[in-house]
């Protein structure tokens, strides 16, 4: 078959990366090589025609012998115009290089979930959409939600996903739904209905009661102060426990992985600590309002008077359930992984090594650390690429000294030339990084 192929410049509108002849790279990820162009075909793309036009284009003499590696190659995108067929092509190596930590993660239909996160921007949104992808395009049902007040979910699929409801992803025929929930939102739902169900009511019941003395206990309690100034976490907390509570429907039983693209640092450490602090201070109303009840009835034995609502304390206590649940979830080592994402800078990598510190003693299982926009080699290094690949060597070594990282599986994302937003860079992604 003759084909001619070239290979040409970015294609922005797909948001894929790719290179142009004169710069067309490997990409080094954790040792094993990928790398991708974009080529135009005057004839079929049949995979055939689209190693030759690959092998041809892409690489130069000196790299023949590396290319014999790339066997593996996968249509990112193609569409027709005039000139005939405009491809771009992702390869990556020989089967025997591939990772196989991807299979542990797709293996069995039991529902799984995955929590990623770390330092602000280093990429968690992306990876946990791409992860999404890959997921539902190995057949899980699968839901990525984002439990981060600064969501970036929908920038990331191209689709307003802000509803604060399960949205399916437009545009692909994959079992992929994806849901952001406003945690600000969510927290100020619960207060308002524990307060308008007599949460408030507590301190007026007692008062109703004469039970004045009771006051001063119940604002030690912190239950008040919780919900006018919450604690950074506790918005995220009742936003993730808002997702267990659907995961429990009939409806939701179809996802078997489901991802949690999370907040900042910062964020999740104080959340892994709000269950025991919530368990506790719950507990303490729950304690006391059952001590105002027996109160109570003694008294309304005597005066006949009606009991006030235990809605609030229902929800409390429902609340109080779920906060448990969701602490069992995040311990959980069958089912749930928390993926650490960092970058190769000192500052992020000396974060992630506290935040698996925190992890580890919070008990939450962690496995892989996800070194995202590492520069991939090239042979015509400019100063700055020369002297930032120095730098992030350095970070590389450093995850390799570190006693609490250098047990994780370490995974390498490369830096991509062009914004990863949409389904179809997303898989280009994910079938990078998930291997
Ligand atoms: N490997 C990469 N190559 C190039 N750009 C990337 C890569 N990973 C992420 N980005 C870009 O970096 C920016 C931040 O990424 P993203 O929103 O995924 O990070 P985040 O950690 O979720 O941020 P935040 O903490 O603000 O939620 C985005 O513009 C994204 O497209």
């Amino acid at each position: 078959m003759a084909v001619t192929a070239m290979c040409i410049a970015p294609v922005s509108s797909i948001g894929v990366a790719s290179y142009s002849s004169s710069s067309s790279t490997v990409l080094r990820a954790s040792g094993r090589n990928c790398c991708f162009a974009s080529l135009r075909l005057e004839a079929s793309s049949s995979e055939k025609a689209v190693s030759h036009a690959f092998s041809s284009c892409s690489l130069r003499s000196s790299r023949i012998q590396e290319l014999s590696r790339f066997r593996r190659y996968s249509l990112v995108s193609g569409e027709r115009d005039q000139r005939g067929f405009f491809l771009t092509v992702a390869a990556v190596a020989n089967p025997v290089d591939v990772n196989k930590g991807f299979d542990e993660m797709i293996a069995g239909t039991t529902r799984k979930y995955y929590m990623l996160g770390g330092k602000g921007g280093v990429g968690k949104t992306s990876l946990a959409a791409s992860l999404a992808v890959k997921f539902a395009n190995s057949g899980h049902p699968t839901l990525v939600v984002s439990t981060d007040p600064a969501h970036s979910l929908s920038d990331s699929f191209a689709q307003d996903l802000s509803g604060g409801t399960i949205m399916p992803v437009d545009g692909v025929d994959l079992p992929l739904y994806a849901m952001e929930i406003n945690p600000e939102q969510a927290r100020e739902e619960f207060r308002t209905s524990v307060s308008k169900d007599g949460g408030t009511g507590v301190k007026d019941f007692m008062d109703s009661l004469g039970l004045g003395g009771w006051v001063d206990e119940l604002s030690e309690l912190k239950l008040g102060e919780l919900l006018d100034t919450p604690p950074p976490g506790l918005d995220e907390a009742i936003a993730i426990s808002k997702v267990v509570q659907f995961m429990q429907a009939p409806e939701y039983s179809k996802f078997t992985r489901i991802i949690f693209d999370t907040a900042p640092t910062g964020h999740t450490l104080r959340l892994l600590s709000l269950p025991d602090f919530l368990d506790a201070s719950i507990g303490k109303i729950l304690k006391l309002k059952k001590k105002i009840q027996s109160a109570a009835s003694a008294i309304k034995s005597v005066f006949g008077q009606e009991n006030g609502s235990d809605k609030a304390t229902d929800k409390l206590e429902a609340l109080k359930e779920r906060m448990i649940m969701v602490r069992e979830i995040f311990r959980n080592k069958e089912t749930t992984e928390f993926v650490i994402v960092t970058i190769p800078t000192v500052m992020a990598i000396s974060e992630s090594s506290r935040l698996k510190s925190s992890l580890e003693k919070g008990g939450v299982p962690v496995k892989r650390l996800i070194v995202n926009q590492v520069l991939p080699p090239s042979n015509s290094d400019c100063k700055f690429c020369a002297v930032k690949r120095k730098d992030q060597k350095k970070a590389m070594d450093l995850v390799s000294e570190d006693a609490n990282l250098k047990t994780l599986e370490i995974v390498q994302s490369p830096l991509f030339d062009l914004e990863i937003r949409g389904v179809p860079a997303l898989k280009f992604m994910g079938d990078l990084v998930w291997r």
